[in-house]
């Protein structure tokens, strides 16, 4: 179980977070929703060491994490798939979930098992991740994060900017995961989506959760999608 209290921090002066609370139970999806500016990027990458923490725990099954530095964080099992897909651009499609491996340790069964969830992937091990299409690249973004085998996948508007069949795809397999016990959160805009794949949704407003919602209290018509998201 991934555990946030009282978090707060932000960038120089500026305090984006304001002692969030949250919490993301393994094998489920926790889905946050907020307008723009809320915090919802600043919280993601709070959990993975590069924001300045002004107070506040972040705990993994009761191990701190919040004094880690940056690159440390994934070798304790996070998976962070930013927004944006940042790849290594003239690395392979290879290459690129190599550097996923390598940074658990994980080897060739591990590899498979990811490629087994993206078998387009399989047919381009060769290609420059720069040459790969936008889904594509969102798909190699998802596999490298899975390539930590982690115990937590934070995935940040993974659909964006993708055409439907591939958001479908994307969302398949965000749902397949559920069942290896990864704890994901979904940085999601789009209700439609959340309503198919979260089992909560945690509304963040100006800096902090202020509701969270089990996913059979919501439907497309639901007060919060309103108050809190503006949709
Ligand atoms: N590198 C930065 N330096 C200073 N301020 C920043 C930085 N990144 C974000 N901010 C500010 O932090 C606030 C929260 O931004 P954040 O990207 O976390 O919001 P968000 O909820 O993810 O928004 P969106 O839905 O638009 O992606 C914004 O006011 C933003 O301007």
């Amino acid at each position: 179980m991934l555990e946030i209290r009282g978090l707060s921090g932000g960038y120089g002066a500026t305090q984006v977070l304001q002692g969030v609370d949250f919490t993301a139970p393994p094998g489920q999806i926790t889905c946050i929703m907020g307008r723009n500016g809320a915090g919802k990027t600043t919280l993601c990458r709070a959990i993975m060491g590069q924001i300045a923490r002004k107070a506040g725990s972040i705990t993994l099954n009761g191990t701190a994490l919040h004094d880690l530095p940056a690159h440390e964080v994934p070798r304790h099992g996070i998976g962070y798939v930013p927004q944006g897909r940042r790849l290594f651009g003239p690395l392979s499609v290879a290459e690129n979930l190599e550097i996923g491996l390598m940074t658990r340790g994980k080897g060739a069964a591990t590899r498979d098992r990811v490629l087994d969830l993206f078998p387009r992937l399989r047919e381009r091990l060769d290609q420059a991740a720069r040459t790969l299409s936008g889904g594509e690249q969102q798909m190699l973004a998802v596999a490298r994060a899975l390539c930590l085998e982690p115990a937590v996948l934070i995935l940040d508007e993974p659909t964006e900017g993708l055409q439907p069949s591939m958001i479908a795809l994307i969302r398949d397999r965000i749902q397949a995961l559920k069942s290896t016990g990864v704890a994901t959160i979904l940085v999601e805009q789009r209700v439609e989506s959340v309503l198919q794949v979260a089992d909560s949704v945690a509304f963040m407003v100006q800096g902090r959760i202020v509701e969270t919602v089990a996913a059979q209290g919501l439907g497309p018509r639901a007060a919060q999608f309103q108050t809190y998201v503006g949709v």
